[in-house]
């Protein structure tokens, strides 16, 4: 019979990895593509700064809403139909963006990008699962979240040139056709496993997607994994996404340009960690709570000492909260692989979907909290002070506070009903009803 040498396997394997990863990449490119785009939106939209905010928060809230069902569509049809399905929603929208000439209109097309974009990550990660041997699992996977926010890099700085150059229209419909290119890979490279082109679950009816879920939750490994995802990517995503250049231009006083390199420090500094916490967690599985929690602290501690620096912080403590602030991203993997481990294989996905509404309900809870104090400290004007903004991101305390009580909780529990042995060998699963 014929066989396949080792080396096409492995070939084949990193064109699909590359594949998927280029898809994620580009879902975040069209989930930041708006960040550069704000004065040119309130012009076009004739919006507030509020409404302006609304956007974000519009397709954080879509994309943790689909999140479960999401999962479950992943474990029933497979990442390559799920995929296919993202990348059409996601152009869609971003296409359905350019010609908006609304603030309806373009609040829809915002919907369609959050939609597309929460169908991607859960059915990258899924592939990761099948096409790698396990021990690679948690690097690899560690990489494709890291690498995929070079996708914001080029929402950056690229569309901010294309804005300039081509128009608002122009700019984002070229962002909707890179869709045609990645549908055209997909169909192509893209296979569900080595053996499958697509890898379906049963069919379930509602009472057995809801047993199934409930059997993911009742696995104190999923409940820790998304306190891990809770506690760690939202002051990464807050930053990155919302507050951090004005809290840099207007609490700390750095130029724009300043402020914008620091932005762009931040996702280099999330793609540096992979390698290191890929490795680790690979390594030291039943350590992966530790770590969390350590940068947990890390993340509090940082964050303190520029928040109670008197005036403003100097240039070199600023950098150092950037690269603290680059591990959450890269930590909330953790939680992810967590997950993977305390369920089968055939509820993956959907444990990852649970997995993930804990970072982006956190995330969402950040940005509107950090508005609301801003707003409630310097009622009716825009011009945020720095006393204001200190108050304003101590907001994150409250988030920290609560998921390390929740990390401390069920890494007992999970520690209680398992053993080193057991996690080192690859499970952190535990026996339905001893939980
Ligand atoms: N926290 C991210 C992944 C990440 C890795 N490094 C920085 N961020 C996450 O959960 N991603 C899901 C997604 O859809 O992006």
């Amino acid at each position: 019979m014929y066989r396949r040498s080792p080396g096409t396997e492995t070939g084949r394997r990193y064109l699909v990895w590359i594949v998927g990863l280029s898809i994620y990449a580009l879902a975040v490119f069209h989930r930041s593509s708006l960040a550069v785009a704000g004065l040119a939106a309130t012009e076009r939209f004739h919006i507030s700064a509020s409404q302006l905010a609304s956007f974000t928060m519009l397709q954080l809230l879509v994309y943790a809403a689909m999140q479960i069902p999401v999962g479950l569509m992943v474990d029933r049809f497979g990442s390559r139909t799920v995929l296919t399905a993202a990348v059409v929603v996601v152009s869609l929208g971003q296409a359905g963006f350019a010609f908006a000439d609304s603030y309806v209109a373009a609040l829809g097309a915002r919907v369609l990008v959050g939609a597309g974009d929460a169908m991607t990550f859960i059915c990258v990660l899924r592939l990761v699962g099948s096409w790698f041997p396990r021990r690679q699992v948690p690097l690899v996977s560690q990489l494709t979240g890291n690498l995929g926010q070079l996708g914001a890099i080029a929402a950056a700085a690229p569309m901010t040139w294309a804005l300039g150059q081509f128009g608002w229209t122009r700019a984002y419909l070229t962002g909707a056709l890179v869709g045609v290119v990645a549908l055209l890979a997909l169909r192509l490279f893209l296979r569900d496993s080595p053996e499958q082109a697509h890898l379906r679950g049963v069919p379930m009816s509602a009472r057995d997607l809801v047993a199934s879920l409930a059997a993911s939750w009742s696995q104190p490994g999923t409940k820790l994994g998304l306190w891990v995802h809770f506690s760690t990517p939202f002051t990464t995503g807050l930053m990155g996404m919302l507050w951090g250049y004005p809290f840099l231009v207007t609490a700390e006083h750095v130029s724009p340009g300043v402020a914008s390199a620091l932005l762009s420090l931040l996702v280099l500094t999330c793609v540096g960690y992979g390698p290191f916490l890929g490795w680790l967690v690979g390594r030291h599985p039943w350590h992966r709570s530790t770590t969390a929690l350590i940068i947990v602290g890390a993340l509090a501690v940082t964050w303190g000492v520029v928040l109670l620096w008197p005036g403003d912080a100097p240039l070199p403590l600023l950098i150092l909260l950037i690269i603290v602030v680059g591990s959450g991203g890269p930590a909330s993997m953790i939680g992810f692989d967590v997950a993977r481990t305390s369920n089968p294989d055939h509820r993956v996905a959907s444990a990852s979907g649970i997995i993930n509404v804990g970072g982006f309900t956190a995330s969402l809870l950040a940005v509107l909290g950090i508005g609301v104090v801003l707003d409630v400290l310097t009622p009716g004007s825009g011009d945020y002070t720095p006393h204001a903004f200190r108050w304003a991101m101590s907001v994150q305390y409250l988030l920290w506070g609560i998921g390390v009580i929740q990390i401390v909780r069920y890494r007992r529990r999970i520690r209680s009903l398992t053993t080193r042995e057991q996690v080192a060998g690859g499970s952190s699963m535990v026996i339905p009803g001893a939980s």
